[in-house]
């Protein structure tokens, strides 16, 4: 497999949608350009996310630990991405919860639930993070618009009006932070090479920023491979790099399997020549929790059924329980 393919949205045209729909039907990964993300922009949440991992003592981080909801902050070696193997060597924090036409992070939602009180760093930046993730799911949405017609879905909003930015979801903002492991820091504890362990990830799509000299990032397309995922530049000035974007389970539910939900890792060689941590920002796309996972309407998707899940009863809230609890195995209330 070559490296990813970059797909340009800015100005969106036949060979636009063609383009995405190859890449998420083959790899599953691409690279999204032509966003209005700029560089800036990026770097000044690289910048919260670094100050927040490395200055606020463990103890308050800890104050905030993960829920059930999947909001809040996880610790070293507190998730398993592969069940099978060494829990992963990172560190995390997630937004959820979130309204995204105004903004509001981690808002309460079921009654009697205790409130998902957001850490104090966080609280004094939160317009920033609040306006990068009402920008992430605008493009999210877009980038599904595309997806609808380039499988020629019946109903073209047959996504978008399942990704509603004001209803509740399971969509996720995800700080991560992969610390530099030096050959004295090792220990028999884990893996010192797997950050994140294969997997495939759980919601519709997955758009991720990683750093120019920060990759590790691999995918295995053909269940034997694994290949690494290169650093890409925009091509529009001032502009913040291309973002990757995956398909995850439930788009891949959703096609019978036609868009691919690839298994990827985050892996770094023995003997690294980093000279620093690893840092990305993930932004996990759910649909609306009750959306349930029925193959969409479209010949060609009936026509190229692929997979046949049986998945159609299940809803996408269960779906992300039932992942969760798997990742986490019982490190969670
Ligand atoms: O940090 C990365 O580059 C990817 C992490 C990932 O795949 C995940 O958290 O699902
Ligand atoms: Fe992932």
């Amino acid at each position: 497999m070559g490296s990813l393919r970059v797909v340009d949205i800015s100005k969106p045209s036949g060979e636009t949608t063609s383009s995405l729909f190859e890449a998420a039907t083959l790899q599953g990964f691409l690279f999204i350009d032509g966003h209005d993300f700029s560089q800036l922009e990026v770097d000044e949440l690289y910048a919260i996310s670094q100050e927040f991992f490395c200055t606020v003592p463990a103890e308050v981080k800890q104050k905030y630990s993960i829920r059930s909801n999947n909001i809040g902050y996880t610790d070293f070696c507190n998730e398993n991405l592969d069940p099978r193997k060494a829990r992963d060597y990172k560190e995390g924090y997630n937004f959820g919860n979130i309204n995204f036409e105004d903004g509001t992070l981690n808002r309460s939602i079921a009654e009697g639930e205790p409130e998902d009180s957001i850490p104090p760093y966080f609280k004094d930046r939160e317009v920033i993070i609040q306006n990068a993730v009402k920008k992430l799911h605008a493009n999210a949405r877009k980038i599904l618009g595309l997806l609808a017609i380039s499988l020629k879905v019946e109903d073209v909003n047959f996504f978008v009006e399942r990704f509603r930015p004001a209803e509740v979801s399971g969509t996720v903002l995800r700080f991560l932070r992969y610390p530099l492991i030096r050959e004295s820091d090792l220990d028999d504890m884990f893996d010192p090479t797997i950050r994140a362990g294969a997997h495939t990830d759980y919601g519709a799509l997955t758009m991720l920023f990683q750093r120019q000299g920060e990759q590790g990032l691999q995918l295995q397309v053909d269940g034997e491979n694994w290949t690494d995922v290169d650093f890409v530049a925009s091509t529009h000035p001032g502009s913040a790099p291309p973002f990757i974007v995956n398909i995850g389970d439930l788009m891949s539910y959703w096609t019978n399997g036609l868009l691919k939900s690839t298994i990827h890792r985050v892996k770094f060689s023995p003997g690294e020549t980093r000279q620093s941590d690893r840092y990305s920002i993930v932004f996990f796309v759910h649909p609306e929790n009750d959306s349930t996972l029925i193959p969409v309407p479209s010949k060609y998707i009936k026509q190229a059924a692929v997979l046949k899940h049986d998945s159609s009863s299940m809803t996408a809230s269960q779906y992300l329980q039932k992942r969760l609890a798997e990742t986490y195995q019982h490190r969670i209330t």
